[in-house]
């Protein structure tokens, strides 16, 4: 089921701090920020030759990464995202197997214009895994 890793991504608590230092201090290509109200974060992403790192920050009180962000004052690597080529057949599965899809179960239009979807870190050792149909 699974493909490419599409991204890791990193809850941050100061975006524009982050993205200085993987630009400035690793030498890294990054994108502008962009707010999606819609998955209550800001995003920035760096791009390397073989896959992507997602910056992330709270935007709006209903923040998905704002109790992450409790635990992890100081920022810390919040979720891994896969690559999937049918992402309705993949939530299908990933339920039949008895894993918790994230959410009303219905894709949302992730940060790339593509359907994405989330699994419980609880059902895949402690990792919040993303699915990203390419
Ligand atoms: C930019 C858009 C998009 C893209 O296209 O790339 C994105 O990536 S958006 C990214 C942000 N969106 C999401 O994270 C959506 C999915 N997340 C959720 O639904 C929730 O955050 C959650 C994972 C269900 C956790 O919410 P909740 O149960 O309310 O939080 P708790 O703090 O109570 O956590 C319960 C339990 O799980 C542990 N946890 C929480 N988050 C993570 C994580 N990222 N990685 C690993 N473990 C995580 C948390 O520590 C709790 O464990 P215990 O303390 O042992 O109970
Ligand atoms: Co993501």
């Amino acid at each position: 089921m699974l493909g490419r890793v599409n991204h890791v991504a990193i809850a941050v608590p100061d975006l524009a701090a982050a993205t200085a230092a993987y630009r400035d201090t690793l030498g890294a290509v990054v994108s502008a920020a962009e707010a999606l109200p819609e998955h209550g974060v800001t995003v920035v992403f760096v791009e390397l030759p073989n896959t992507k790192v997602e910056l992330l920050e709270p935007l709006g009180p209903q923040s998905p990464i704002a109790a992450f962000l409790e635990k992890n004052p100081s920022g810390g690597m919040h979720h891994i995202c896969y690559e999937v080529s049918d992402i309705i057949a993949a939530r299908d599965q990933m339920l039949a197997a008895g894993a918790r899809v994230l959410g009303n179960g219905e894709p949302k239009t992730g940060a790339h214009g593509k359907p994405v979807l989330f699994l419980h870190p609880k059902d895949f050792f402690g990792t919040l895994i993303e699915l990203e149909q390419v």
